[in-house]
C-alpha cells in the first residue's frame, strides 16, 4: 500500500531532540578533530571555523565545482538557519561545506586529500584481527546454512561492536537479542541463485571489514554470481567508506590471506565490482535515485544497504510512527531491497506493535539496537 500522507522531515529545532544535539555538539567536535589532525593552512582553518560561527545556509562558492546542484537543492533553504532545515539536508550541507573549507574538491595541494583520513587510518583492522577474520570465514563454511546465515549478518550488521570471529564464540546470541527487527531468514534466501547483489557500504575500517567477509563468502559459496560494492565519491559523515578506504583495508590483509587475495583477483575479474555516483553525497534520498543507480538497483537480486545514514535515506528522515510498514514505505525502490542498521537515530519503520514499549527510552540513538528489513 502506498504511504500517500508521510509525516514531517525531522528538523533539528527542538534543542532537546537528538537532532539539534548533532548540528550543536557533533559538528563542532567534528571540525575541532579535523584541525587537530591535519596542518591545514589559515585559510581553511579560518573557513572551518565561519562553518560553526554561522549556522545560516548560504549557496556554495562559486568556485565550487557543483554549486549550481547546491543551488537547485539549496534554494528552498537558503537565508534559514541549519536547525531550521531537514536534519538529513542540514547534516549534508555541513560535510559539503567542511570539504570545501579543507579545499578538497578545489585545484590545489589539498585537493583529494581526505580530512578524516588520519580517523580512519586509525580504524584499519590490525594483522591479528585479520588473521581471525580469516580462520572464521573458513571455518564457516563448515557450519550449517542457517548458522552461516546469523554469523555473517549479525557481524554486517554490528560493525565495529564486535569482530568476526568475536561473534562466532560469543556475541551471536546477544547480537539477536538485540534485533528489534530480525528479517534475516528472507535476507539469507534473497542472498542465492547465482545472480548480482548490490551493497550500498556505510563505513570504513571495521565496518567494512565483515561486509567484506561477506562478500566473500557469497562469491566463494556460489550464492551469488557478481557483487557491487557502492562507496562514497568523496569524505562524507567522517567514516564512510571510499574507493581508497576499501584499497587500504584490501592491502591490510596479510600476503598470505587467501580472503585479501580472492577479493583483490574479484575486482580484476568484475565479480565484485566498485560503484560510486555523486548521489551517494548529495542531500538526497533514494526515493530521488538517479537513473543509473536506479537501473543497478532494479537489475541486482538484492541490494543491501548498510548503516543508519542508508537507513533514513531509504525510508525517508520523517516522524514515522514505528509501526508503519516498512514494505510500503519502501514500495518505491526499484528492485527488492534489504536494511541492516544499527538504529542511532530516530527514525523507524517496521516495528511490530508492541515491541516500542518494551525498549529503553534511548534505544533509537544508544546504538544497542539493529534492525534487519528486507523487503522482497
Ligand atoms: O550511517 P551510520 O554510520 O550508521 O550512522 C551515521 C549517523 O550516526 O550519523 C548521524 C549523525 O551525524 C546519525 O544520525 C547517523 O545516523
Amino acid at each position: 500500500m502506498p504511504v500517500d500522507a508521510p509525516p514531517p522531515r525531522i528538523r533539528s529545532d527542538d534543542p532537546a531532540s537528538f537532532a539539534a544535539s548533532v548540528l550543536r555538539d557533533r559538528h563542532p567536535a567534528i571540525v575541532a578533530r579535523v584541525l587537530a589532525d591535519l596542518p591545514l593552512p589559515a585559510a581553511a582553518r579560518d573557513g572551518l571555523a565561519g562553518l560553526l560561527q554561522d549556522p545560516t545556509v548560504t549557496p556554495l562558492p562559486r568556485d565550487a565545482h557543483d554549486h549550481e546542484d547546491w543551488d537547485r537543492w539549496g534554494e528552498p533553504y537558503f537565508g534559514q538557519s541549519m536547525f531550521e532545515v531537514p536534519f538529513l539536508w542540514a547534516e549534508n550541507y555541513f560535510y559539503r561545506r567542511l570539504l570545501h573549507a579543507t579545499g578538497y574538491h578545489e585545484p590545489g595541494p589539498w585537493r583529494g586529500i581526505d580530512p578524516f583520513g588520519p580517523q580512519k587510518a586509525a580504524d584499519l583492522p590490525g594483522e591479528d584481527e585479520l588473521r581471525a577474520v580469516q580462520e572464521s570465514g573458513d571455518a564457516l563454511l563448515h557450519l550449517p546454512e542457517d548458522e552461516q546465515a546469523s554469523a555473517l549478518v549479525a557481524a554486517a550488521l554490528w560493525g565495529n561492536r564486535a569482530d568476526l570471529g568475536f561473534q562466532l564464540a560469543h556475541g551471536l546470541a546477544q547480537a539477536q537479542a538485540d534485533l528489534v527487527a530480525d528479517d534475516t531468514e528472507l535476507l539469507w534466501k534473497r542472498l542465492a541463485g547465482g545472480g548480482t547483489v548490490c551493497v550500498v557500504a556505510d563505513n570504513a575500517g571495521r565496518e567494512l571489514l565483515p561486509d567484506l567477509v561477506l562478500i566473500d563468502f557469497l562469491l566463494r559459496a556460489g550464492r551469488v554470481r557478481r557483487v557491487e560494492l557502492h562507496v562514497k565519491p568523496a569524505p562524507y559523515f567522517v567514516s564512510d567508506a571510499l574507493t581508497a578506504d576499501v584499497l587500504a583495508e584490501l592491502r591490510r590483509f596479510p600476503a598470505d590471506s587467501a580472503i585479501g587475495r580472492r577479493l583483490w583477483a574479484a575486482l580484476r575479474a568484475g565479480t565484485l565490482e566498485l560503484v560510486t555516483d555523486p548521489f551517494y553525497c548529495a542531500p538526497l534520498e533514494f526515493a530521488q535515485l538517479p537513473a543509473g543507480l536506479a537501473a543497478r538497483f532494479g537489475a541486482a537480486t538484492l541490494t543491501i544497504l548498510k548503516g543508519d545514514l542508508n537507513y533514513r535515506r531509504l525510508v525517508g528522515d520523517r516522524s514515522w510512527a514505528p509501526e508503519t510498514s516498512f514494505a510500503d514505505v519502501t514500495g518505491y525502490f526499484p528492485g527488492p531491497v534489504a536494511a541492516l542498521r544499527t538504529v542511532k537515530s530516530d527514525v523507524v519503520v517496521g516495528l511490530a506493535a508492541g515491541v516500542e514499549e518494551r525498549l529503553p527510552a534511548s534505544w533509537r540513538t544508544s546504538g544497542a539496537f539493529a534492525m534487519v528489513q528486507v523487503r522482497g
